[in-house]
């Protein structure tokens, strides 16, 4: 043992085993690390020994790692650490991951080691607990035993929950920290998750008509096996088609597939095509099953896209209704949180009805929004989201003396809601239930929910650049403040738009700036215009960022 309380020696020799080409810079972005899988194991090892040092700087609390990179496609990987509430890691420490990752040499790694036990004051003599689970990725098995030796090195008592979500890994981090508590979020296992999501979706839809099928895209990932399971106890209350299950077949996960293909290509997967019929109720979830996006064919089979943005209205107006009905209005306030990537006519709807605030992109910044309401409904348009409720709206429900049998079913289904809804993170399957719960309860088709406000036509376009960090924001991302001078010529070019919205951003994720647009529909519905304003502001973007002209995108403008 080192006079800082941990055995270097075996670090450095564990170390030794990981090492980190010179060459490679990584960075703890809004999703972890996440790059190209076959990189990534010094970085795992490192990560584990973080997850160690965070799980002693908590009391021994256990800490959660994930091994993933969702939507990404197959040959990419990632990690990311979950903090005990089942939260997103607090952020300082994003920075000391960062720093580790990126030490030299094993004898860098026990310098940054020390000093982050110095700066963060940890008590090594605490202990370290770690759950840790992985996608279906084929380079986790090689990624997850280097994360392994990051635990053994820092002596971290590891508990390895296998192949499964994203959202269940946040569960299990809960349920586990709050195990024996009077704020136990459930039995730490992954039965006891999909039995609680059941039950609660039983309760809630109990003496309804059964609805149809629902099909579900399950990516070719992880929410294949998850979906699966969570059928069986489901049984009969909510009939399931499971599409896209392929999880051995080389480089089929999110490939034309999942919420993100969906979304971004605002079309049906072309394995769904012949598979759909008008009507159906369809979703996709993403590889890790942490987003969702659902959609439906109309009589004349064209497609109609149902996002987070739509999630979070069906679902925000059904909890403001069930609060008033069970007559806790004045105590229990609903508000909305989403990002710039909002469709404008979900802000307006929203808006009218609800207190809406807009935030920077990343999920811990929609959930932190949240919290400072009693119920905090958040999603990001790409259909990551929740619904958060307070510890005092908890006891409100727990407390509440309804006076009729109406205010006391409303009461029951809002309990019931808090139970279906898995509060920690996004949750595909969650959501998909708590979707299915509004439908039932409204005898909503996708034609109906569809109806409640009309998307306005918008675009994302990517654009590459020498250097993304060129690129700085305010107001919450909806404005560039830097490069000098382009945000005044973005909006000269929204301005001749009719309803013209259009904002640029560094990525979080991928070495690109973002830009999105949005315009409204004229006369003809001719919705070309928020792709050309989206292609006239990408090809702004690129001239403006030194972008080589004989390399210019041809459907930039
Ligand atoms: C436009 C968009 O969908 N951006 C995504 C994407 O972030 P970027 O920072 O835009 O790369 O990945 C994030 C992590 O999954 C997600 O939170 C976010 O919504
Ligand atoms: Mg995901």
């Amino acid at each position: 043992m080192s006079s800082s309380g941990f055995d270097a020696q075996q670090i450095k020799s564990l170390s030794d085993a990981h090492p980190k080409p010179a060459d490679r810079q990584f960075q703890y972005g809004t999703a972890g690390f996440r790059t190209l899988g076959s990189i990534l194991d010094p970085v795992m090892f490192r990560v584990g020994i973080i997850a160690g040092l965070r799980s002693k700087k908590q009391d021994g609390r256990t800490i959660g790692v994930m091994v993933t990179a969702s939507h990404n496609p197959e040959p990419d990987n990632g990690v990311k650490l979950v903090d005990p509430k089942g939260e997103m890691l607090e952020a300082t420490w994003e920075g000391y991951a960062t720093t580790l990752a990126n030490a030299s040499t094993s004898d860098e790694v026990i310098k940054v080691i020390e000093s982050i036990t110095e700066t963060a004051k940890i008590d090594m003599s605490k202990p370290a607990r770690v759950v840790y689970a992985r996608d279906t990725r084929p380079s986790g098995p090689a990624l997850i035993s280097a994360l392994e030796d990051g635990f053994k090195a820092i002596g971290a008592e590891p508990r390895n929950a296998g192949v499964t979500t994203t959202p269940v890994l946040h569960y299990l981090v809960r349920a586990i920290n709050t195990k024996g508590t009077q704020y136990s979020y459930g039995e730490d296992t992954e039965e006891g998750y999909f039995s609680k999501l059941a039950n609660a979706f039983k309760k809630l839809v109990a003496g309804r008509p059964a609805s149809a099928p629902l099909v579900i895209d399950c990516a070719n990932g992880v929410g294949a096996p998850a979906a699966e399971k969570l059928s069986k106890y489901l049984g009969d209350a909510l009939p399931i088609v499971l599409e896209n299950t392929s999880i051995t077949t080389e480089g089929a996960l999110n490939n034309a597939c999942g919420a993100d293909f969906v979304k971004t290509s605002q079309k049906l997967p072309p394995s769904l095509v012949n598979r759909l019929q008008p009507g159906d109720r369809a979703c996709s979830l993403d590889g890790d099953a942490d987003r969702l996006i659902y959609y439906y064919l109309d009589d004349k089979r064209v497609f109609h896209m149902l996002d987070g943005d739509k999630i979070a209205a069906l679902v925000a107006a059904f909890i403001v209704e069930l609060v008033k009905l069970a007559g806790l209005e004045s105590r229990v306030k609903v508000g909305v949180v989403q990002t710039a990537y909002a469709n404008g006519a979900s802000t307006k709807y929203l808006s009218e009805r609800l207190p809406v605030k807009c935030v920077p992109t990343g999920v811990k910044h929609l959930h932190h929004a949240a919290e400072r309401y009693n119920v905090g409904v958040y999603f990001e348009a790409n259909g990551h989201g929740t619904v958060i409720f307070s510890q005092e709206t908890i006891e409100n429900f727990a407390n509440h003396q309804p006076q009729t049998p109406a205010q006391s079913r409303a009461l029951e289904h809002l309990v019931s809601l808090t139970e279906v809804i898995n509060q920690t993170v996004g949750d595909a399957l969650s959501d998909m239930l708590l979707v299915e719960v509004v439908l039932s309860h409204k005898s909503y088709s996708g034609v109906e929910w569809d109806s409640l406000y009309v998307d306005l036509p918008n675009r994302l376009v990517k654009v590459v650049v020498s250097d993304r960090n060129a690129f700085k924001t305010e107001d919450a991302e909806r404005r560039l403040v830097s490069p000098a001078g382009l945000q005044g010529k973005i909006e000269e070019l929204m301005n001749r738009y009719q309803g013209g919205r259009s904002f640029v951003r560094p990525s979080g994720t991928e070495d690109v700036v973002r830009v999105y647009a949005e315009a409204t529909i004229k006369a003809q519905a001719d919705d070309l215009y928020a792709p050309e304003l989206a292609f006239r502001v990408a090809g702004l973007v690129y001239d403006e960022a030194g972008g080589d002209p004989a390399n210019r995108p041809k459907e930039f403008i």
